[in-house]
């Protein structure tokens, strides 16, 4: 859903004249009336090429909430810090609740500077469950956070997004020293270095220890039992993986190396205040729109990729002409179809085709349909997640079932993570292969799709390989 925003076509270089930026902010509190309700001013304006994660590592110690995603295929990347105004609830209408505060936000802006009209984007993150399942404190089970700075990255143009929340009665010397001081930071940042972030030389945290949950093949054979007693035709079961290292781990060392080992996938990086980010590089789209279009994927189904280009090929055709793995997938793609058709739409499918990873291949069925503009991207989300390439067929037997078998909280893992903007545009994925690290603690989880014919023994090595996409990132 699309509210205009008003727009200042203010002077383009209001960010660097301080003295016109402060009577800027001082017109703008005349019209504050507090009650909640105070005027958010948007600020963005074109910078010079940086990558995002250089600022990520610049900037990390002094802001507990971090957001960061990057797609290199679309070739696009934000870093968000800094909270403007948030809403983190725990609330099984979460999604609802989240929109509602989107469009409440959305009335109280005014942007000044046409240069990205985008801008400003709101991060939105979800729990796998909502709260009446599990509660966490660590991630409350719906955050909508418009940040205070933002970086962003579209193709070749660089994007810096300042939000700023005016009070009445607010001194605002402060707000203009923060906004003048980071503007120094960037221009600082911008000497001082290469465009792209390189690795700190810092010893990669060797001694580790491996503490694997409980026994996933167990699981994997009970829950086929199960399926055979038709109490369910599909489950995903996860794994959870803590490694504890003698160093804290790097996160930003961590984002850097899975950019590089998985150039296909989302990388991503959500932080809170209690000193946890949760990380990863997800091959998966929960939903992209773009000018109405809506994109969706169903990936589920898998094999390892083969270590030379003929092996590769016998993989992939297995893959395709299994019957087996075909039926998981299909169990995803049918969903996603009546859920959009439930939605009043009208989704196509593409024929299926392969997702080549790095480490594995997976079976892909792109979803696409037209959108009207009265319906808001986290409407779609609360009838998509969560699919049964996360979950199961029927959804809520295999969450209840999920619950018994799993003896961790999910919290952001297989979740939907992303953004919406005030013109109706949106991306989300879902957070797998991922980990929560908390300093020298790393929580990795990777689960994989239970159907009649599963091979316990398969399933553990599946999960293992996925695995492998964190692991190595982190040590
Ligand atoms: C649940 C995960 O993967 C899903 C996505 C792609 C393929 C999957 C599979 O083949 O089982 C899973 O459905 C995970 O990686 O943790």
């Amino acid at each position: 859903m699309s509210i205009a925003v008003p727009v200042i076509p203010y002077p383009v270089n209001l960010l660097q004249d301080e003295k016109k930026l402060y009577q800027f902010l001082c017109a703008c509190q005349e019209t504050s009336t507090g009650n909640g309700n105070s005027p958010i001013i948007s600020v963005t304006q074109k910078i010079k090429p940086l990558d995002p994660l250089r600022v990520l590592k610049a900037i990390a110690a002094s802001y507990p909430f971090h957001f960061y995603w990057e797609s290199r295929r679309k070739d696009e990347a934000i870093l968000s810090y800094g909270v403007a105004t948030s809403l983190t609830l725990n609330a099984t209408d979460r999604f609802t609740k989240a929109q509602q505060f989107i469009e409440r936000v959305k009335r109280r802006i005014t942007k000044v500077g046409e240069s990205l009209n985008a801008t400003p984007l709101l991060l939105c993150y979800f729990t796998f469950f909502d709260s009446t399942d599990s509660y966490s404190k660590v991630f409350p089970s719906a955050n909508v956070v418009l940040p205070q700075f933002q970086i962003i990255k579209k193709q070749n143009e660089y994007f810096l997004n300042i939000n700023i929340l005016i009070q009445p009665e607010q001194n605002l010397f402060p707000i203009l020293e923060t906004i003048v001081q980071h503007q120094d930071f960037l221009q600082m940042l911008d000497k001082s270095h290469n465009l792209e972030y390189e690795k700190s030389n810092i010893v990669n945290p060797v001694n580790y220890k491996i503490y694997p949950s409980a026994n996933f093949k167990d699981s994997v054979t009970s829950a086929l039992k199960s399926i055979e007693l038709n109490q369910f035709s599909k489950i995903v079961l996860a794994h959870a993986l803590d490694v504890i290292s003698r160093e804290s781990f790097q996160v930003v060392d961590c984002l850097k190396n899975l950019r590089q080992r998985h150039p296909d996938c989302y990388i991503f990086s959500v932080s809170n205040n209690y000193g946890c980010s949760f990380i990863g590089a997800s091959p998966e789209r929960l939903i992209s729109i773009e000018n109405n279009q809506l994109e969706t994927d169903a990936l589920a189904g898998s094999a390892p990729r083969g270590k030379t280009p003929a092996e590769d090929t016998i993989l992939a055709q297995k893959l395709l002409r299994s019957e087996k793995e075909r039926r998981e997938h299909q169990a995803v793609s049918e969903f996603i179809t009546q859920q959009l058709l439930n939605l009043g739409l009208f989704p196509h499918q593409s024929p299926l085709k392969l997702l080549k990873l790095s480490n594995i291949q997976h079976l892909w069925t792109p979803i696409y349909a037209q959108l009207n503009s009265s319906i808001h991207p986290l409407e779609i989300i609360s009838k998509l997640h969560p699919t049964p390439a996360v979950a199961g067929v029927p959804t809520h037997v295999a969450c209840e079932q999920i619950r018994q078998y799993e003896s961790f909280n999910r919290l952001l893992y297989a979740a939907p993570i992303g953004w919406v903007d005030f013109q109706g545009n949106s991306e989300f994925i879902v957070g797998i292969r991922s980990a929560l690290i908390q300093n020298n603690h790393a929580r990795l989880y990777a689960g994989a799709g239970i159907v009649a014919g599963s091979d316990p023994e398969k399933e553990l090595a599946e999960i293992q390989l996925k695995f492998q996409a964190l692991l190595k990132a982190l040590l």
